[in-house]
């Protein structure tokens, strides 16, 4: 059973993979030419939702599972921003690392050094039998000092509830353990692992 995750974030492909380990994944830019899907949701979910959609319809296999993720990170002494700006927070085309630095600028800005944030992700299922979202959140503080490599996006800066070290300096085993993406993506798998159940029973159900 095919699950195609409608996403060109390389770091979320890595992550994604790995925490679906025992099952076929991969990304629809394997099977499909990449396409620009304009995410003008009002939410996390609802930016995900229309991900997931357009690659499901792109794709046209009805046996397809497709999963997206619309995730960012929202900082509380910038009123939450940039939220579900994240990815182009510093502008079109912005790269991980404008969008950080520009993070980093505006909490200056305040003359400020650190402030409490979180990370969200959306996680939207679409499939024949319909669709679903789930989420999962990393609460934690953003520093404006970049350390470690580890991650990617805003990890450098971001250090995780119960933790000293920024996600860049963390192993990635840790953030597994913890992130937003993994929160949901627990969820995800059992929805995804109940369309399996259905669809492996749907033919047992029909012959009797
Ligand atoms: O440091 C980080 N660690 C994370 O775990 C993480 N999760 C999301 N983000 C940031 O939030 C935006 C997502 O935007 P986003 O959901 O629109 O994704 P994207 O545009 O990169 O790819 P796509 O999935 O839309 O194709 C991007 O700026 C990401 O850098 C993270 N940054
Ligand atoms: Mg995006």
């Amino acid at each position: 059973m095919k699950i195609v995750l409608a996403t060109s974030n390389k770091g979320k492909v890595r992550e994604i993979i790995e925490l679906l380990h025992d099952r076929e994944v991969f990304p629809y830019t394997d099977l499909i030419e990449g396409f620009e899907i304009v995410e003008d949701g009002e939410s996390f979910k609802a930016n995900a939702l229309i991900k997931a959609r357009a690659v499901y319809s792109a794709l046209g296999d009805e046996n397809a599972i497709v999963v997206a993720d619309d995730s960012g990170i929202s900082v509380d002494a910038l009123d939450g921003a940039p939220g579900i700006y994240s990815a182009r927070y510093g502008g079109e085309g912005a790269s991980d690392r404008d969008n950080l630095l520009k993070l980093v600028e505006a909490l200056k800005e305040k003359g400020l050094s650190t402030s409490p944030a979180h990370y969200t992700a959306a996680i939207a299922i679409v499939s024949r039998e319909g669709e679903s979202c789930v989420h999962g959140w990393m609460h934690g503080d953003v520093i404006t000092e970049l350390r470690g490599e580890n991650g990617f996006g805003y990890d450098p800066i971001f250090i995780p509830s119960g933790y000293d070290q920024t996600l860049g300096e963390l192993p990635n085993d840790i953030k597994k353990g913890l992130s937003h993406r993994s929160k949901a993506l627990e969820l995800a798998k059992i929805l995804i692992d109940q369309i399996k159940f259905l669809r492996s029973h749907a033919g047992s159900a029909a012959t009797k």
